[in-house]
């Protein structure tokens, strides 16, 4: 065993220590090394993105899974369909052979993903305004729904508010505007179409997306936290309750996927993004047609018999913030030997 001095170990505590500081330093500028293993900045469209090397094990699919067809003759209702991860959901079910239903606040919005996902697939994408914290509203965009496709046999509560804002910043208003949207809104889509659904003794499959903080509670968007946290238990209640009528309710957690409502609102300036891939075990941002793929399979007749689960699909992001020695990731095989010795040469408690 070979002694190791106090001196050395300071010296250990010296490397770890500016490991972390070059690491600050590094989240502040544009450089494009990270620590241990070097991150890659592409710049296109406008947008910078980041991967590490081992992304390239990690390399996403983002053709369809499920067999073509797989949705002949069903209708899926997916609420925030005209724009990033709603859009992508819409179509790969309409290219599954679903005929979709789109809902939210801006109809010129859904009006457009409409006109473009249904020329691409040759399937009808129907698009309905609706503002989900307003039940009565709701109610009028079911009635609309019945008119053009009747019930849908799919669900998707998609849409969501959220911004960054420290919690002694937030006004009332501020709170009710995000967990109006993602807690009313979820419920008063989930209650009315459940209502109508059992009526009609229809069975159906309700997704809900929430996000990985739901269950671990996030400092900085606090309302989005709550509300997403709500959500789930209101899936995970009515997948107790309504299996006798024929509902599935299942939750995606996904982490972070590039889309302009989320980065616009939850990195506007664009720091975060590097330090959030660098503690992504798979190295890379999620894909729209990744997320796309597995809520397509959760709410097809080939998931059949899931209900009450709840999908993490965040490239291992959460359980990587979660363990507290997981920074260790940045020690070298060097410090790891000084390190060692340390360890190994300490006699006693
Ligand atoms: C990069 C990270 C990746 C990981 C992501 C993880 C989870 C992601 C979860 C998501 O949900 S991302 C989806 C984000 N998409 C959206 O937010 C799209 C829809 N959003 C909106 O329409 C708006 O942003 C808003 C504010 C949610 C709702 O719009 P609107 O109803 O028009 O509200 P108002 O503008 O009237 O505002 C209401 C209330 O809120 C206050 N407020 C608004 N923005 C901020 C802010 N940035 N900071 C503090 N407070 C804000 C506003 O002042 C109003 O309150 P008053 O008291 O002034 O009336
Ligand atoms: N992208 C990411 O990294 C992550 C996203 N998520 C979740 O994924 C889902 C989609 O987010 P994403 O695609 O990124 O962001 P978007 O901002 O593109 O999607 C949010 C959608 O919600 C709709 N919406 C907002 N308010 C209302 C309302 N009052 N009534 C009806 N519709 C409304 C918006 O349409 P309109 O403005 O027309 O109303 C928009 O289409 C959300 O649930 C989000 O929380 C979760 C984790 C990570």
């Amino acid at each position: 065993m070979v002694p190791v001095s106090v001196g050395q170990a300071g010296n250990v505590s010296g490397l770890l220590l500016s490991l972390i500081l070059s690491e600050q330093v590094q989240n502040r500028t544009d450089s494009v090394d990270f620590g241990p293993s070097q991150l890659w900045c592409h710049r296109f469209a406008g947008l910078r993105s980041y991967a590490t090397p081992h992304s390239q094990f990690f390399a996403p699919s983002e053709g369809i899974m499920l067999p073509a067809g797989s949705y002949n003759n069903k209708v899926a209702f997916i609420t925030g369909g005209g724009t990033g991860l709603g859009r992508a959901m819409t179509g790969v079910l309409s290219q599954l052979g679903a005929q979709c239903v789109i809902a939210s606040r801006k109809l010129e919005v859904l009006q457009q993903t409409a006109t473009e996902i249904s020329s691409q697939t040759g399937n009808k994408v129907h698009a309905v305004q609706c503002d989900v914290r307003d039940p009565q509203a709701v109610s009028r965009c079911v009635d609309q729904m019945v008119e053009l496709t009747g019930l849908p046999d799919v669900i998707i509560n998609n849409a969501a508010g959220n911004f960054i804002c420290p919690s002694e910043r937030l006004s009332a208003n501020g709170w009710k505007s995000i967990t109006d949207i993602v807690l009313n809104g979820t419920a008063f889509v989930t209650l009315e179409l459940g209502k109508r659904l059992i009526q009609n003794q229809k069975g159906a499959s309700f997704l809900a997306i929430t996000t990985i903080y739901a269950e671990s509670g996030s400092g900085f968007v606090v309302p989005s936290a709550s509300a997403k946290a709500g959500v789930e238990a209101l899936y995970k209640s009515l997948a107790a309750e309504w299996g006798r009528y024929g509902h599935r309710f299942n939750i995606i957690q996904p982490g972070p996927i590039r889309t302009k409502g989320a980065f616009s609102r939850l990195d506007p300036t664009g720091t975060f993004e590097k330090s959030m891939i660098g503690r992504i075990p798979t190295g890379r941002l999620g894909k729209p047609a990744e997320l796309a793929n597995l809520a397509a399979y959760l709410s097809s007749d080939y998931a059949s018999w899931m209900s009450g689960a709840v999908i993490r699909f965040d490239g291992g992001e959460y359980v990587s913030m979660a363990g507290e020695f997981n920074e260790l990731r940045k020690v070298t095989d060097d410090q790891w030997k000084m390190l060692e010795t340390m360890i190994r040469s300490t006699k006693g408690s």
